[in-house]
């Protein structure tokens, strides 16, 4: 369980926020012992995105979460939240963060309106005289105005899930800070957190969401961070780095080494030939003129494939997580 730290140091050069972040690291490090949890990081999470912060069990991204939320106190770097810089920015910075880390602690035995009638007269700053229209607000955001009114225990796994965003949502919130929140559902309930995160994104509230596994939130993304121990090692928009992905050709044919003669004059990299089949990568060049020439040099072509690895394949090739499996 990590610790909470209460004092903070002072940000030396907290240097100028960038309007176009929601979130900005500089160099942010934290170090346990000997152990460098995360490793001069710079985040960027651009506003109005929804970015999935990915990466195996331990790789350092519920650290990075701690820290972007005050709750743990970097060993080295910058951290700006909403345009605050932080820890001297906190405070205002939070007032518009929504966060669910390990989820508020709910009563069984209560609805979950009651539910959030707690938390919220907890809240100092809220008016008392409006609790039951942000309870109403909250509840319908998150499509739980019919089972407002049933006990927390009875509830689903993904509606205990959304309770505890609606919970986050009590307040107005520009930012929404949801760690690992589909973890341990079923697929049912994974969709509906989905679904309410793309609607919440919509409103134009930007999320930073983290999971270790894509495929469970690549669809509701436009940007991901890609941490691995500590490090990231990859970021930005989730359609840039798809095209980043270098294309690359399968030839299958009997005739393996006049092709890879063809290939290499047309301009194909990285040729190799196995069995009857040859793997290259094309760059630039295009299907159609390859086949013609591999054609005119009576190549006899089997099978001609371009293909582009997809995002899961990238994902696997940064993190070497082949086959993540929830415990
Ligand atoms: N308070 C702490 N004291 C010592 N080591 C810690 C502490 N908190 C985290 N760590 C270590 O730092 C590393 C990163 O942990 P972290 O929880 O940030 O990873 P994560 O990517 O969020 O993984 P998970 O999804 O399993 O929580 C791990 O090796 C963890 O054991």
């Amino acid at each position: 369980m990590p610790s909470t730290d209460a004092a903070e140091a002072p940000v030396t050069d907290p240097g100028a926020a960038d309007p176009a972040y929601a979130i900005e690291t500089r160099s942010l490090t934290k170090v346990f012992g000997s152990q460098r949890a995360v490793d001069g990081i710079d985040l960027l999470v651009p506003r109005g995105s929804v970015y999935g912060f990915l990466g195996p069990n331990g790789s350092g991204k519920t650290t990075t979460i701690r820290m972007l939320l005050g709750l743990v106190t970097p060993t080295d770097g910058e951290r700006r939240i909403l345009g605050e810089p932080l820890p001297a920015g906190l405070l205002p910075a939070l007032q518009r963060v929504g966060s669910l880390i390990e989820g508020p602690a709910f009563h069984p035995y209560l609805s979950g309106r009651a539910n959030l009638q707690r938390l919220d007269a907890a809240d100092t700053r809220a008016d008392a005289g409006t609790c039951g229209q942000r309870i109403d607000a909250a509840l319908d955001r998150v499509g739980l105005t019919p089972a407002g009114g049933k006990k927390f225990r009875t509830y689903s796994l993904g509606m205990k899930q959304r309770l505890a965003i609606a919970a986050a949502l009590l307040a107005p919130r520009d930012l929404l800070v949801l760690d690992e929140p589909t973890n341990g559902l079923d697929p049912q309930g994974t969709r509906e957190v989905r679904h309410l995160v793309a609607s919440l994104a919509e409103e134009g509230i930007t999320v930073l969401i983290s999971s270790h596994l894509l495929s469970e939130i690549q669809q509701i993304c436009s940007h991901i961070g890609v941490m691995r121990a500590g490090r990231l090692v990859a970021q930005g928009a989730i359609d840039d780095l798809r095209q980043s992905q270098t294309t690359r050709l399968t030839l299958t044919t009997p005739d393996t080494a006049t092709a890879t003669k063809i290939l290499e004059q047309q301009g194909v990299s990285h040729l190799e030939a196995t069995g009857s089949q040859v793997t290259g990568r094309p760059g630039e060049l295009r299907p159609e003129d390859l086949v013609a020439a591999l054609v005119t040099a009576q190549v006899r072509v089997q099978a001609f494939a371009f293909e582009r690895p997809s995002l899961e394949d990238y994902y696997v090739s940064l993190t070497g997580e082949g086959f993540a499996v929830r415990s």
